[in-house]
């Protein structure tokens, strides 16, 4: 924890600060900057005893929480704008970011994966600007970004933090590099940071429907038994919203803090990989045990450790894939592929060709009708599904309901 709360402090000098964090958003309610306002009532929060007698309470506080966070994200003058050196075009079908603490190999990890030259060296912060470096795997082209090191309170703006993360908003898939040596606070820091600007690790957008109404007050339904979430609750966060009429069909056990993910917007649910590197500054058990973690990967760039394994974790599989793995001629046939699953914002959500999948998305391909097919010289519409890239791959004629695996 120490060692963390040194590099901020370095960070300041060293990167130059990140400027917008400075500038005093002032809060609409009570007094202080939006950053107090914020510490205020995460205080408040971490005070107050969870049961059923504080849920309303809280949901209130973490509705408030949830908008003013995304006041300071979205900062109306000065400090926020573009970075010279951040701004770096997609390319390829996917875009992985590699994310953690200073000095735990992020630039050796992209040099020795992509060949780009990132300067790596021993002090913290060598890495300033967004460095993008390219891998091929099975065909496909993956844009892979080494960026500077994040530290605590990144997501308020320190160091180039805001930049960082913005720019792993932006990515498909996160590498977490972390250091083998240290606990596992750094994970939860960074997810924590990562949470902060809306990105969720590993999760799925949750299973809730709330359409706004003109009238009638709140109609609240669940489909299944709630264990921390009800009715009550509901209505006080949706009036920190000043939504006073909606329908909300609840079809999972969420909890409140989810449900604000569905009332706050702009979430990104991306897959995240935990990359231990420098593994061989351990002892082999010790490397056992953390190999042995859901989505990780132990490797050390130093010593050439593992690099096949990690990729073959990155493998992304797309709808173009999807549809190759049924019949290449295909291809020339596709108009558009409906997409249901964590992959896409709506379920089904029509995709294009590049559209990556997850791991038990519903794909139904769409062809050009023969019409279309004369129009654009290249027709008729049939309905293929296909299950993630733990590919189960099934056939149907007709445009229905997708078969979910
Ligand atoms: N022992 C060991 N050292 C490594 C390994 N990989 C990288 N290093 C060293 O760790 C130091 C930091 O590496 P960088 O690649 O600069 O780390 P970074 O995460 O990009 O650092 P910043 O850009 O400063 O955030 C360098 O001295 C590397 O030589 C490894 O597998 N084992
Ligand atoms: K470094
Ligand atoms: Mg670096």
């Amino acid at each position: 924890m120490a060692s963390f709360s040194t590099s901020s402090a370095k960070a300041g000098s060293s990167v130059g600060g990140g400027g917008w964090a400075k500038a005093k958003h002032q809060s609409a309610g009570g007094g202080g900057s939006t950053l107090e306002r914020i510490q205020q009532i995460e205080l408040e929060i971490s005070r107050t005893q969870k049961n059923k007698a504080t849920a309303k309470h809280l949901g209130e506080l973490k509705a408030k929480l949830c908008k003013l966070k995304r006041d300071m994200l979205e900062p109306s003058g000065g400090g926020g704008g573009k970075v010279a050196g951040f701004e770096v075009q997609k390319i390829g079908d996917a875009r992985i970011g590699l994310v953690g603490f200073p000095s735990v190999g992020k630039s050796s990890l992209l040099t020795a994966l992509t060949g780009v030259q990132s300067e790596a060296a021993a002090y913290e912060f060598t890495t300033l600007t967004c460095i993008p470096g390219v891998i091929y795997y099975n065909d496909i082209r993956i844009q892979l970004l080494d960026l500077p090191g994040l530290i605590v309170g990144a997501s308020t703006g320190k160091g180039r933090g805001r930049q960082v993360i913005a720019t792993a908003k932006s990515c498909d898939i996160i590498l977490m590099v972390l250091d083998p040596t240290k606990d596992d606070a750094q994970k939860e820091m960074l997810t924590k940071e990562l949470e902060n600007v809306g990105i969720r690790l590993n999760k799925k957008p949750p299973d809730v429907t709330v359409r706004p109404t003109k009238g009638g007050g709140l109609k609240f339904q669940a489909t299944v038994p709630l264990n921390h979430f009800d009715e009550e609750v509901c209505a006080t966060v949706l009036k920190q919203y000043k939504m006073h009429n909606a329908d909300v069909l609840v079809r999972e056990d969420v909890t409140v803090d989810e449900f604000i993910d569905v009332i706050d917007g702009n979430r990104k649910y991306c897959k995240c990989i935990y990359v231990y590197n420098k593994i061989d500054l351990l002892k082999l058990e010790e490397i056992d045990e953390l190999a042995r973690r859901p989505q990780s990967v132990v490797v050390s760039v130093q010593n050439k450790w593992n690099y096949d394994y990690l990729l073959r974790r990155n493998k992304l599989f797309t709808v173009e894939n999807a549809v190759l793995l049924l019949h290449k001629s295909l291809l020339e046939d596709f108009k558009h592929a409906f997409v249901w699953g964590s992959s896409v914002k709506q379920s089904p959500q029509v995709c294009g060709k590049d559209h990556i999948l997850h791991d038990q998305d519903v794909v139904q391909i769409v062809k050009l009708t023969q019409a279309e097919k004369a129009k654009a010289l290249h027709g008729k519409k049939t309905g293929t599904t296909i299950a993630g890239s733990n590919i189960k791959v099934e056939k149907k004629k007709e445009d229905k309901a997708p078969l979910k695996s």
